[in-house]
């Protein structure tokens, strides 16, 4: 039997992004230190040319270009030195026919000349240097803004800051820069049988996982997580519990009781706390069929089912892209690997199927493997280094079939 009506993934997210249309997005300042995860609010724009002088990529002299056509070793073009270029510093000083200025890596190219012959390619005898190898036009110089132009975009609104982009927002002078603020996340976890990971379970009783499985993913995201309780399977208390998570958040997030036993009262509660209230329960996925997603007010609400690998997919699937996109703003697309499939799988389900997945690294790529288990395992966490989808409309999946390997981060 059915117990729920299921929608597609790809419905649910749009029906998000109708409900969170007006959801929040101010700003904040962040020291380029602490930036690294964190998304620009605005697209980056350069103040300035850089270089803001022409700067020359090798040690060697600056001359005309003119002034070396057809020298080789045998028949050297004579340049008379007239002075050098300082690291650091300026220069007056103005190259004209058959004169040359030392000039160190990084450093000014002096008006009048229009390359830099390397060093290894000259030699020096008292005044002058000797070429040996004609130099082109602009050979060894970048140019006022040929790296980056003044007014010129370089990072895009909703760009995830990385390492390499902390060096660009050296280089362009900004100390700090705006960025989306850190959407605030709660956890709750529920289940009588649940306790606190440094206790010896009884029998019937299990650790709770799905807090410290959830608070890592949403703060790898770049999300505040404020709140985090585990609930017993009461519903006066579990109201109280999301009453006080809500307050302090803009998104919810009730791992377990999600489906339909007798206990499982959180689409209930999640009914009384606002409106509109549970707008989906049964997602088209597999495993994380009795998801629910939630609208109270003006925040989130997710039901997640209680299995920690069900639970994470589940995240994966329909929560991480909805902060992602909507809260966080971000333009990132999903990244996965390219694999082949090590394996032969046949689903149908009617949902889109996720396995998680072993890599075997091989001289033509990687070839994923499945990792066998079932609901509930955290086995399946250990040794997963990814997941895969197989969409609804596919009844499998053969052994060679180009897959999408996801990561968990
Ligand atoms: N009659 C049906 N029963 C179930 C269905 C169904 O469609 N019809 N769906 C099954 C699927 S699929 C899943 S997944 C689970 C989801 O159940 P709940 O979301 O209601 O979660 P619980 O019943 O509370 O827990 C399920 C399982 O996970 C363990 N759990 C719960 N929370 C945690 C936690 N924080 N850390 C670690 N483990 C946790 C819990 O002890 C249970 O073993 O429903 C199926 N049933
Ligand atoms: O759909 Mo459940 O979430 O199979 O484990």
């Amino acid at each position: 039997m059915d117990m729920f009506t299921v929608m597609k993934r790809e419905e649910v997210h749009a029906l998000l992004i109708t409900e969170f249309k007006n959801a929040r997005n101010e700003g904040e300042l962040v020291g380029i230190n602490d930036a690294c995860g964190r998304i620009l609010k605005n697209d980056l724009v350069s103040k300035e040319n850089i270089p803001a002088f022409r700067r020359s990529t090798v040690d060697g002299y600056a001359m005309r270009s003119k002034d070396t056509i057809g020298c080789s070793e045998s028949m050297p073009a004579f340049l008379k030195i007239i002075g050098e270029t300082l690291m650091g510093a300026g220069t007056d000083l103005y190259v004209k026919e058959y004169e040359a200025v030392h000039v160190p890596t990084g450093g000014v190219v002096p008006n009048g000349a229009d390359c830099v012959c390397m060093i290894e390619n000259t030699e020096q005898i008292l005044e002058e240097v000797m070429v040996y190898r004609p130099a082109a036009p602009l050979e060894n110089i970048i140019s006022v803004g040929d790296d980056v132009k003044n007014n010129e975009v370089v990072l895009t609104e909703g760009t995830v800051i990385k390492t390499q982009h902390i060096s660009v927002l050296a280089a362009l002078g900004y100390s700090e820069v705006e960025v989306y603020r850190r959407p605030k996340v709660s956890i709750l976890s529920t289940g009588d049988e649940l306790v606190d990971i440094w206790k010896i379970p009884e029998i019937g009783e299990i650790r709770d996982v799905n807090t410290y499985g959830l608070k890592s993913m949403l703060t790898s995201i770049g999300c505040e997580v404020t709140y985090i309780n585990m609930v017993e399977d009461d519903s006066e208390l579990l109201k109280k519990h999301m009453e006080e998570a809500l307050a302090v958040s803009d998104v919810l997030l009730v791992s377990g009781g999600s489906s339909v036993g007798t206990k499982d009262m959180t689409p209930d509660i999640i009914n009384q706390l606002g409106q509109p209230g549970v707008l989906v329960h049964g997602v088209a996925i597999k495993p994380g069929k009795p998801t629910i997603i939630a609208r109270v007010n003006n925040k989130a609400v997710f039901g997640l089912p209680g299995h920690p690998a069900s639970c994470m997919i589940s995240y994966k699937a329909i929560v991480e892209p909805f902060i992602r996109e909507i809260l966080l703003k971000s333009s990132e697309k999903e990244r996965y690997m390219v694999a082949t499939s090590g394996f032969q799988a046949h689903v149908s389900s009617g949902r889109e199927v996720y396995y998680m997945v072993t890599l075997d690294e091989t001289d033509t790529g990687y070839i994923a493997y499945p990792v066998n288990g079932k609901s509930g395992m955290v086995s399946l966490l250990s040794k997963a280094e990814g997941y895969i989808r197989i969409p609804m409309e596919k009844e499998g999946i053969e052994v060679g079939t180009p897959l999408r390997v996801y990561m968990f981060e």
